[in-house]
Formats: C-alpha cells, sequence, structure tokens
C-alpha cells in the first residue's frame, strides 16, 4: 500500500495514491475499531460526516461484515433540512453507509422538526444523552476554510463551539458560510473519541490543512488538533 507516513504531535499523515485505495483503508480501520468496541464493552459508537468527500468510504465500510446490529451510527453535524433534503446528511448515510452489511446498524439523526435550531439542539442534547459515550470513532472532513464538523470560522458563539471543557452534547449553528442552520456534536464530544480520522481529499485540501497547522490564525481544525488527547489519523488522497 503505497502511503506517504508524515506525523507530528497533533496528527499523523496517511496519504494514498488513489481515493479508492484510501476508501478501503480507513474503512478497514474503522471496522477494526468498531469491532474492538464491541469486544471490550457489548457495542460500537460511530459518528460520521456529511458533504460530498465520504461516499466511497461510506461504501466500503457498509460491505465489511462485523456485528453492524451492535453499533450505532449518527452524524458529526447536520444541515436544519429533513432527510428527504439533497442537502441531507441523514440522507447521504442512509443512500451510501446503512446499506448492505451495515443495514443491521441503529442511526441516530440529528435533524427533526423543531420550531428553530435552538429548539432542535436542545431536544437532540437531551435525547442524545442515552447513547454510550464516548465514541469509539469519529470520522471527520475539512472544508477549504478549515472548518470541520459544523464549526464554521464565521459562526456565531464560535468558541463556545470549540470550548473542549463544554458539557454539551450538541450545539446549534448560526453561520452565513454554512449556508442553512447546523446542528453539531460539540469539539469536546469529538475529541473525546477513541479514534479520530481527518477524511480529505484533493489539492486544494491539502494546501488548506497545510496552512490550518502552519502558524499563523487559528482556524477550528487547528482547535480540534489541539484538543485531541492522541493524534489524529488524517487520509488524504490527491
Ligand atoms: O455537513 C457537512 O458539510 C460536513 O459535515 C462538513 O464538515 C464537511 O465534512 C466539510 O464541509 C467538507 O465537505 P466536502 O466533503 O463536501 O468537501
Amino acid at each position: 500500500m503505497a502511503r506517504e507516513q508524515l506525523n507530528s504531535a497533533a496528527y499523523s499523515w496517511n496519504g494514498f495514491a488513489g481515493r479508492q485505495e484510501l476508501a478501503a483503508a480507513l474503512a478497514g480501520q474503522v471496522a477494526g475499531r468498531l469491532t474492538k468496541a464491541i469486544a471490550e464493552r457489548g457495542e460500537g459508537l460511530l459518528a460520521v460526516s456529511g458533504g460530498t468527500t465520504p461516499a466511497k468510504f461510506f461504501a466500503a465500510l457498509s460491505a465489511i461484515p462485523i456485528a453492524w446490529d451492535k453499533v450505532i451510527v449518527t452524524l458529526v453535524d447536520e444541515r436544519f433540512v429533513p432527510a428527504s433534503s439533497p442537502r441531507s446528511n441523514a440522507g447521504l448515510v442512509a443512500a451510501n453507509l446503512l446499506q448492505n452489511a451495515a443495514s443491521a446498524a441503529r442511526f441516530v439523526p440529528l435533524y427533526h422538526e423543531a420550531v428553530d435550531i435552538q429548539d432542535a439542539a436542545a431536544s437532540d442534547n437531551a435525547a442524545l444523552q442515552s447513547l454510550p459515550w464516548p465514541l469509539d470513532v469519529v470520522v471527520l472532513g475539512m472544508g477549504p476554510d478549515g472548518h470541520t464538523a459544523s464549526f464554521f470560522p464565521d459562526a456565531d458563539d464560535l468558541a463556545k463551539l470549540l470550548d473542549p471543557s463544554s458539557d454539551r452534547i450538541v450545539l446549534p449553528v448560526h453561520a452565513v458560510s454554512a449556508g442553512e442552520p447546523r446542528l453539531t456534536l460539540s469539539l469536546a464530544r469529538i475529541v473525546d473519541a477513541g479514534f479520530i480520522a481527518l477524511h480529505i481529499e484533493g489539492e486544494d485540501k491539502r494546501t488548506a490543512f497545510d496552512s490550518a497547522v502552519a502558524p499563523g490564525p487559528r482556524k477550528p481544525i487547528r482547535a480540534v488538533l489541539d484538543a485531541a488527547p492522541k493524534p489524529v489519523e488524517v487520509f488524504w488522497a490527491p
């Protein structure tokens, strides 16, 4: 497996020659971590991101025959739209990950009808308390602006979203650059995960990542790297 290993205290770089090779490798890692969690505590808790990057990874993971009936899948973040919307991360996960062997998993969405995003976040926060925290696996994406989850640089209350000591599970997000209002897991819950992967593809994302880890104004992805108690595993392909 042709991969480029670059390490630092905050992250471990796993570079792949192609996106399909990355998808197979990341899916294997995630499946292995979930299987270990199931062996150790009887269940596995996985949070995945949406967007345009994860589809190949989701398809590869969905086909791996682990004990999916003991896996709970939720979202790192969600747009404030119903699952029927083409913008829905729940819809993306349903169509690409909760298929094949993985169709046996339990899915916990973030979106539900609510008066506004604050109400939706508050009821999510209550509902998700009962999940078997901490996350065993979280798979993050990243935008060219260095956002991850829904930690957009122009978000209202960004400091609250990035507070590593927050006791919140789900927070509301208002950010002009995000498009619609968002629901996001807090940074505190994300960095508490047993395995933190960052899945990025393309030269623009590599440039954005290199910029985010270089000295200079701190971008949201850097807040995650800084707060994570163990190196974040970065998976990248051109
Ligand atoms: O809801 C979302 O959009 C994601 O959770 C978000 O954090 C995503 O990972 C990045 O925006 C990258 O998105 P792309 O994969 O589309 O580049």
